[in-house]
């Protein structure tokens, strides 16, 4: 019999996510419980670690590119949440048996790196909710914190994703899975952007900078996915990438990164509230290149650190995030 090449997953016409109530189950028959799961990656596992006792009360993973930067958010959410640390111990890198991400652990907060690009991010993503399923924590938010190239906003903004789109301009992430295309929806927390969005506006850590609600175009490529002209190749021209870029930004499209995509259908397939926030590098209707001051980086960078460790400490203090 002869099967459609393409596949839809979840309901063509709700675009609102489903949030799982309770404790986070998987939407995989072939995880047993009782079964050893081995999170390779990661370097855990359900059999080697008890993962109940060491994750059970996790409620907020927070996801970034790059391991020193995730080390650095895990450092700040210490003091931003008073967490005691064992004095003269740093934070502990909990995936330390694997060189691929790195993992820490702040009160009910992870702080986790998931690389560059969606093969890198899915794979984390896969090994951290099962992790949260094998350690039964319930009603977990995750959380992007990114960089980005800007379309038409100043750089050193900040932009919450309204939803995530590919190159495209498409809201959903195609995988190749057993010879087909499966399409999976991308959809993100309205409620939660919203929240994050009027923090932005009101709380003194969040100042200083503008904050937009827009649609991101994740890409699969820094370079020619982007329109870069930069790049070791190039077959276009400079009014082609303009024209490109023009079109994108008409679309309601206010920033381009290279993992929002996949972040937001995992988000919506395990039944987790997700948010994506990103800082914007530069403005790519002006440019190309990255160079801005390696200090004023670090400090942009520090932007979707501090407004979702605002929320998260609101949060954990019993206030409404707004
Ligand atoms: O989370 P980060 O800031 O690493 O994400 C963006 C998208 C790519 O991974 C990378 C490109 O420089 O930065
Ligand atoms: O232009 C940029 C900057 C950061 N990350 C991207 O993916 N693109």
């Amino acid at each position: 019999m002869k099967r459609k090449a393409t596949q839809r997953t979840g309901k063509k016409d709700a675009d609102h996510p489903v949030i799982q109530k309770g404790k986070l189950q998987l939407n995989n028959p072939h995880i047993q419980s009782g079964e050893e799961d081995v999170l390779y990656h990661i370097a855990l596992g359900n059999k080697s670690h008890d993962l109940p006792s060491l994750f059970h009360d996790v409620k907020f993973v927070c996801m970034g590119g790059s391991p020193n930067r995730m080390k650095q958010f895990a450092e700040y959410l210490v003091s931003a949440l008073q967490v005691n640390v064992p004095s003269g111990m740093g934070l502990t890198n909990i995936a330390c048996g694997s060189d691929r991400y790195v993992l820490y652990k702040v009160g009910p907060v992870l702080s986790v790196s998931h690389g560059m690009g969606v093969p890198s991010l899915s794979i984390l993503f896969h090994e951290i909710v099962k992790l949260l399923h094998h350690a039964g924590c319930s009603d977990v938010t995750f959380f992007r914190l990114g960089t980005s190239g800007g379309l038409g906003i100043e750089p050193g903004s900040l932009v919450i994703t309204e939803q995530a789109l590919d190159g495209l301009l498409r809201p959903y992430i195609e995988v190749a899975t057993l010879g087909k295309t499966v399409q999976h929806p991308s959809r993100l927390d309205p409620d939660l952007a919203q929240d994050l969005l009027k923090l932005a506006q009101t709380d003194p850590e969040c100042q200083g900078h503008s904050t937009y609600f827009s649609k991101t175009m994740c890409t699969l490529d820094f370079y020619e996915g982007q329109a870069r002209l930069d790049g070791a190749f190039c077959d276009y021209q400079a009014e082609d990438k303009m024209a490109f870029l023009r079109k994108v930004h008409s679309s309601g499209v206010a920033n381009i990164e290279m993992e929002s995509l996949c972040f937001a259908s995992y988000c919506h397939r395990a039944g987790v509230r997700g948010a994506v926030v990103c800082v914007t590098l530069l403005d790519r209707l002006k440019g190309d290149q990255i160079t801005t001051p390696h200090e004023v980086l670090e400090e942009w960078q520090r932007r979707p650190q501090k407004l979702v460790a605002s929320y998260i400490k609101r949060y954990l203090s019993g206030k409404n995030a707004t």
